[in-house]
């Protein structure tokens, strides 16, 4: 029973991997990952300069997922180029993702130019969803801003690149924002990232969890789940075939993965359970995964992949 996949024309052994921000700050973090059971890794989102981020406590689990607002802390761009260029030597046969994020259209096009003169040769994912840096919108609710940002990135960058959205939450933004994306040559669309914006609250000391934006940050885990389902099946349901999806939201069980692949995607990536549980839990999630297709049959992802079965 294989878990393996393709996407952007490669090919992973395992359709496991992190979501960007967790396990994936800087090499300590990326070798674990490396080293671990999943297909891949995706750098933490780089921008054009290393930024320290917000201030601490900035993370908190709780009992059904997490809340962050990081704020973007990142080694900058040339940093993971490095750590990728000496991966790609180290080991060649696998495909690894870079995670970039501009503070406008020109920074995106920057960091594409960086990326372009480096000897990179993986998969670029264009974070369009950070909820958490203030006064910076989460691009990916102003479609005309996505429209343009594409326009530009299709024409200065030619290599794979997918889009990292933020989930959406009606019917229309799903046929605007498909309409949109089928319109360029995207690799894949992952939906989705946190739910911006949460509140979670200490109720014994009547206050909030996390320091930046009086509390308020992105949600993660168990709360998630069923909106990004939803986002990973609506976009299969509306984008061209080529546009691959990931689905990323609520992932702690190799049934959770069946649930996303079932809804149509292709690669899968964990965010809040890998925080919790260390890589490890590739091990698990690959061996559940087998598992809930074994008992169905199913040899590989194909068999169910995007095969979720309406009631009319
Ligand atoms: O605060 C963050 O760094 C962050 N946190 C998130 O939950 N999603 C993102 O895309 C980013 Cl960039």
């Amino acid at each position: 029973i294989s878990t393996e996949t393709t996407l952007a024309g490669y090919h992973f052994d395992n359709c496991f991997m992190n979501a960007a921000g967790v396990y994936c700050y800087d090499a300590a973090e990326l070798n674990q990952v490396q080293a671990s059971m999943a297909g891949t890794f995706v750098t933490k989102s780089a921008t054009v300069m290393p930024r320290s981020g917000n201030p601490e406590p900035r993370y908190q689990p709780t009992r059904l997922g997490s809340i962050n607002s990081m704020g973007l802390p990142n080694e900058g761009l040339p940093y993971y180029l490095d750590y990728v260029s000496q991966q790609q030597k180290a080991v060649p046969d696998k495909t690894y993702f870079q995670s970039i994020t501009g503070f406008n259209i020109e920074e995106d096009e920057q960091l594409l130019a960086q990326i372009s003169a480096s000897d990179f040769k993986g998969v670029v994912e264009l974070n369009l969803s950070c909820p958490n840096v203030p006064g910076k919108p989460q691009t990916g609710y102003d479609f005309e801003m996505v429209e343009r940002i594409l326009t530009r990135v299709f024409t200065v960058y030619h290599g794979p690149l997918g889009v990292k959205l933020p989930p959406y939450f009606d019917i229309v933004h799903f046929d605007q924002m498909a309409a949109i994306l089928n319109q360029f040559p995207l690799a894949f669309v992952n939906s989705v990232n946190s739910i911006g914006n949460g509140l979670k609250i200490d109720v014994a000391t009547e206050r909030v969890v996390i320091k930046p934006k009086h509390g308020f940050g992105g949600i993660g885990g168990d709360y998630i789940k069923p909106t990004a389902l939803a986002n990973v099946h609506a976009f299969y349901q509306r984008l061209n075939p080529a546009i691959q999806i990931i689905g990323t939201g609520g992932i702690k069980s190799g049934q959770d993965a069946f649930e996303h692949i079932l809804c149509g995607a292709s690669m899968v990536q964990v965010g809040t359970a890998l925080q919790k549980e260390g890589p490890i839990i590739f091990e698990r999630l690959t061996r559940e995964l087998q598992t809930s297709m074994a008992q169905k049959g199913y040899t590989k992802l194909s068999d169910f992949r995007g095969k979720l079965q309406y009631l009319d």
